[in-house]
């Protein structure tokens, strides 16, 4: 377990500026790169946007003396500390008790106790983080720690249900809040958070109303919980308790989670929710409060570090298909017909890539980690142009956060301190119109924003599976004394990883990585520079 040192805080919010504070996650590693650390100078930057320079390994560890013969050793035993997990028992003194969680087999333990078939997991499971051994720097899409590109370990703690625990479920108040915009899945998560807590043996679990707000807010009361209540929740898109950006301070959430008597708080957001949320952790930490805060990563941009992907990710690629055939449709039916789709990722491209890879019906694709021009013999527009020519119509696909150099920016931010974005979309629309008016060419161009369609939907199959895991992971971290951690899938298995590991920056695209050169195989575009 954890000691408060080996946690990087990645500059939290401190106590003495517990306050909000404007923030624009800097974009500076992709999912390839994830792992490693970034120079406490490169974390988050205020205000940048997601960059297209990678932080390629060799930089991002230029503090490692590879010249030693035992820094592999020294780098896999720091980052068993990183990534070790924050426990109640770091500062307290508890003594844990059997858990009350079993599944319900019959014949279980009488017959044959070896074999329960509740099948625990131990606290010293470990899920490995990265499975490809690079032969080279060179090899495509490689992430290497050292200029040899060595095959070097990383393990993370797996999830799951512990045989014993550090709470007697009967006295135990339970409450789930969710923070920030709108995803598919929350409802599946909150549904299965309070059906595994019942399990345990929870009885009184309520949901925080409208995010952070619900803490301090005191027109807002507490939402009762149990198994009737979120029976069908899931059916619908949204959150059952409400979202909201802005917060007040840490400490005065915290005196709230003391007034109400929380025990246990799971909170469902993205980056920011996190930081909060570790905040929060820090701050129960610091009055020795016996108080277990887990997350749950939500984004439909699929911007948090180190997981194969969050939970509303699956559904929003899926639903932008609609919008995406729309286009093409369109496109495809007009004399000249130029479709244009705008979709969400404010600071990473997952949702446009993984859209135009799904479609086939993309020729154009545009996001944040790749930087274009519009104008000249090499952008965009002319392009556009060659293809007019040559197939007749054409179909891009921006995402919110790319080409934002191209616009006048206001600085202004929402209440949680996000960059309010330019509407490239708006913008793009304009300059084909204009372009091809002055080139005395006719095209068509249909504008198709889909964005809020997309994120107020409910989870697809394959997210609601990911929602029911990570709710019932959720719990169960909680119940094994954790705090300060949030969970995710890697390489396919389930895992608990300490929030400032994965909320240092936003996770990205990687422009070097197989992934985007298949989407420029998939689509066929140049680069436009
Ligand atoms: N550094 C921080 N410390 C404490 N609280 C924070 C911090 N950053 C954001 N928050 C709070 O977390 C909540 C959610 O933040 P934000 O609006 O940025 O959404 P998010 O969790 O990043 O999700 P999304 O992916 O929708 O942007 C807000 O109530 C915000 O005030
Ligand atoms: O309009 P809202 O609710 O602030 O949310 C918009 C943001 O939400 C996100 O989807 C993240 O959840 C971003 O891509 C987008 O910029
Ligand atoms: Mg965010």
């Amino acid at each position: 377990m954890a000691s408060v040192s080996s946690i990087n805080g990645v500059g939290l919010v401190n106590p003495e500026q517990q306050a909000l504070h404007p923030k624009g996650f800097g974009c500076n590693s992709s999912s390839q790169f994830s792992c490693l650390r970034i120079p406490d100078s490169k974390k988050y930057t205020k205000n940048s946007r997601c960059s297209s320079t990678v932080i390629r390994a060799v930089n991002a560890n230029s503090d490692i003396d590879f010249s030693d013969p035992n820094w592999k050793q020294h780098y896999e035993e720091d980052f068993e500390k990183r990534f070790d997990l924050p426990h109640l028992t770091d500062l307290l003194d508890l003594t844990p008790i059997p858990t009350t969680f079993t599944h319900k087999s019959r014949a279980a333990d009488e017959t044959k106790p070896g074999e329960r078939k509740n099948g625990y997991v131990n606290d010293d499971d470990r899920a490995l983080l990265k499975v490809i051994k690079f032969a080279s720097p060179s090899s495509a899409g490689a992430e290497c720690i050292d200029p040899e590109c060595s095959w070097v370990e990383q393990w993370v703690h797996r999830a799951g249900p512990r045989k014993n625990i550090y709470y007697e479920p009967v006295g135990v108040k339970a409450a789930i809040v969710t923070c920030g915009g709108l995803c598919p899945g929350l409802n599946d998560v909150i549904r299965q958070i309070v059906i595994t807590l019942d399990i345990y043996g929870v009885k009184n679990i309520v949901g925080i109303p409208f995010g952070y707000r619900g803490f301090y807010d005191k027109s807002l009361s507490e939402i009762p919980l149990s198994r009737r209540v979120v029976q069908n929740i899931n059916l619908a898109g949204g959150s059952f308790l409400g979202v909201s950006r802005g917060s007040t301070s840490v400490s005065n959430i915290v005196d709230s989670i003391q007034a109400r008597r929380i025990d246990m708080l799971f909170v469902l957001g993205g980056n920011g929710t996190h930081a909060g949320a570790n905040a929060i952790h820090e701050e129960c930490r610091k009055r020795k409060l016996k108080i277990s805060v887990v997350g749950v990563p939500k984004t439909i941009d699929n911007d948090i570090l180190l997981m194969d992907k969050t939970f509303g990710f699956d559904t929003a690629v899926e639903e932008a298909q609609r919008a995406i055939n729309s286009a093409y449709i369109e496109a495809h039916s007009a004399y000249h017909g130029i479709g244009l789709v705008k979709l969400m990722g404010r600071s990473s491209g997952f949702i446009a890539m993984h859209a135009t890879l799904s479609s086939g019906q993309i020729d154009v694709c545009l996001i944040p980690e790749v930087p274009f021009s519009l104008e000249g013999d090499y952008g965009v527009l002319q392009h556009l142009e060659q293809l007019i020519q040559t197939k007749g119509s054409a179909v891009v696909c921006v995402a919110e956060g790319a080409g934002q150099n191209l616009l006048e920016t206001s600085n202004a931010t929402d209440a949680s301190g996000n960059i309010i974005l330019g509407d490239i979309g708006v913008h793009i629309q304009q300059k084909i119109k204009s372009h091809f008016k002055g080139i005395g060419v006719h095209a068509d161009v249909k504008y198709i924003d889909p964005t809020y369609m997309i994120r107020a939907i409910r989870a697809n199959a394959s997210d609601a599976i990911l929602c029911t895991v990570l709710g019932q992971n959720a719990v169960h971290g909680a119940f094994a004394g954790y705090s300060g951690i949030t969970v995710g899938i890697c390489n396919t298995h389930y895992v608990y990883l300490p929030i400032p590991e994965v909320i240092t920056s936003p996770r990205c695209v990687d422009p070097n990585s197989r992934m985007w050169h298949r989407c420029l195989t998939a689509t066929g575009q140049p680069d436009f520079l």
